[in-house]
């Protein structure tokens, strides 16, 4: 019986390596090391986190990478419970005010349909074909449900439902706000997966998302061993006392300084299975230490851009990642400036402002702004607001590599219009990201085939991270914490086949 032989050849623990210490690689550890077995996290840079990074000095904080997250995923909540981390979990304050600008001034973005009534964000005309859109598809449903396999874009697809001011001044800025692209760029099925899905089965966007919710309320609430919980948090965005890092460095705490090398960029893999033993198929070098490292199964969390950079081998063969597309990055600077508070004539409380492209045209550079200590208090002494500001995406990728001191007048520039802020900034910090973000384009799906490709051709080897399902925090902790359970079960596949073989 497979346990016996287990009791009386007791098994060393397995080891697992994880590739890169973004929250996706951490969460994905962490949830190894809760299961028993070995892990070691290699990481490329000096500091753990990835794009999380949080900066506190002179008495201001922020976050130079994400700075909110939302509990959408399962697994996030799952995460936050085990580390204990809901005491510091941090709401921002009004945090549904959010702000477009229109005709060069921030408009509120409404969130029902009254609000939407009565808002100048959009004209009558737009708004009647909001209202009317459940029945205007039903008109016209041969015409407005696409080609299942089309790779239509995000302009395409709404413009079809809501017409082209929706686009131009709530999907536009939208998307810029959430993965710094523009409308045209993104492939609706990727960037949309579920309003994609609504449209194939409802045909309406807002019959379907009605409809869904409606049902979808049975369905949110689900059996844990603690009793029933929602599944999807209604409490909306979130960071953390201290700021979002704050997450990464408790996940580094758990998982202990042995099990996380940091300046360890890893520049080979080798897989050499030769059938007599399910263990340690894996070995790993890496920068620091170019001693190898035995392991039985590989999570790979880096960008594809750096996973091509890796010499794989399999049994003695090149592996060559030939087969993987070139993922467009988008490049994004990230400027903090503070203000006292006397000099911003016009503040607005909530959780920023974007601008839709259109607004160029009024003389706007940048991509939007977040109310850091508006929407969080502590991060700024009580006579400062502090703002980070987005600049670059696909909107101006040259403009993402300017200068401090010509994004510093753009930001002063753009801020002075919107809230009135006078004068020079008190503080300035300037954060570049030369690959931000990977862009979920027209080629999106062969990213995901190749993915796939990578995984089935070697055993033992899990791809996760952003570059998977979604660009947010907690997709990124969902991949990870998926690949952790697809290697754990690969583990338990090995042993039991060694166990009956024996
Ligand atoms: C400016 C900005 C703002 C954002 N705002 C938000 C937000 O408000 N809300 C939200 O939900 N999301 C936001 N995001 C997105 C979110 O932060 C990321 O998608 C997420 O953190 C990605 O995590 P990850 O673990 O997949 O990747 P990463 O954080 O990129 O981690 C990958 C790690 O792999 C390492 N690595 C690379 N190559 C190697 C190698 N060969 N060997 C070892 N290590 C290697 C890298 O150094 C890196 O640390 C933002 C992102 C940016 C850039
Ligand atoms: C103006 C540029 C950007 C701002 N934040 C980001 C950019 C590029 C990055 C970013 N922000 C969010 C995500 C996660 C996206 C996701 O898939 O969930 C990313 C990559 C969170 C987010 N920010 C905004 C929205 C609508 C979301 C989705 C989650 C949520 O609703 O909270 C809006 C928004 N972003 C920025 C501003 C100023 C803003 C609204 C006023 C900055």
């Amino acid at each position: 019986m497979a346990s016996s032989a287990k009791d009386d050849h007791p098994r060393s623990v397995k080891r697992v390596a994880v590739v890169g210490a973004g929250v996706s690689g951490l969460a994905a550890a962490y949830k190894l090391k809760s299961h028993g077995l070995d892990v070691t996290v290699f990481e490329a840079e000096g500091r753990a986190g990835g794009r999380l990074r949080t900066i506190s000095r002179d008495g201001l904080v922020w976050d130079e990478g994400a700075n909110t997250m939302t509990e959408s995923e399962t697994e996030v909540k799952g995460l936050i419970d085990a580390l204990g981390l809901q005491e510091k979990q941090q709401y921002p304050l009004s945090q549904h005010k959010r702000y477009i600008v229109k005709n060069g001034e921030p408009v509120l973005v409404p969130i029902n349909p009254a609000a939407l009534l009565k808002s100048k964000l959009l004209s009558a005309q737009s708004k009647i074909r909001v209202i009317f859109e459940p029945f205007m598809w039903k008109r016209n449903n041969s015409s407005t449900v696409r080609d299942e396999n089309s790779e239509e874009s995000v302009s395409r697809f709404f413009e079809r439902h809501f017409g082209k001011e929706v686009v131009d001044y709530l999907i536009d800025p939208f998307v810029g706000g959430s993965s710094a692209a523009d409308p045209e760029s993104l492939s609706a099925r990727h960037s949309f997966p579920e309003l994609w899905n609504l449209e194939k089965r409802y045909g309406s966007i807002i019959a379907g998302a009605l409809q869904s919710s409606l049902f979808g309320k049975r369905d949110k609430t689900v059996e844990t061993k603690g009793g029933p919980r929602k599944n999807k948090n209604q409490r909306g965005s979130f960071s953390f006392q201290g700021g979002m890092q704050t997450l990464t460095d408790t996940l580094c705490k758990e998982l202990g300084k042995d099990d996380l090398k940091l300046n360890a960029k890893v520049l080979t893999l080798a897989y050499s299975h030769d059938g007599s033993s399910p263990s340690q198929n894996w070995s790993i070098t890496c920068a620091s230490n170019k001693k190898t490292q035995e392991v039985d199964a590989v999570i790979i969390t880096a960008p594809l851009d750096n996973v091509k950079d890796i010499r794989i081998t399999k049994r003695g063969t090149p592996f060559a990642l030939n087969f993987l597309p070139e993922v467009t990055y988008l490049p994004l600077s990230v400027l903090i400036t503070t203000f006292k508070k006397e000099n911003v004539k016009r503040p607005l409380e909530g959780f920023g402002v974007l601008v839709p492209s259109k607004e160029e045209q009024n003389g706007f550079k940048t991509l939007g702004t977040l109310f850091s200590s508006m929407m969080f208090p502590d991060r700024a002494p009580s006579d400062t607001y502090l703002y980070t500001t987005f600049i670059g995406g696909t909107r101006n990728r040259e403009l993402a590599r300017a200068s401090t001191d010509e994004l510093k007048n753009i930001v002063t520039s753009d801020l002075r219009k919107l809230l009135g802020a006078e004068g020079e900034p008190t503080f300035v910090n300037h954060f570049f990201w030369s690959k931000g973000f990977p862009l979920y384009g027209h080629n999106y799906g062969s990213v995901l085939e190749a993915i796939d490709k990578m995984e089935k051709g070697l055993p033992g080897f899990y791809y996760a991270g952003n570059h998977r399902g979604g660009l947010s925090v907690g997709r990124a902790i969902a991949s990870g914490c998926k690949a952790a359970d697809l290697v754990i079960s690969y583990l338990n596949n090995a042993s039991d086949k060694t166990v009956s073989d024996k």
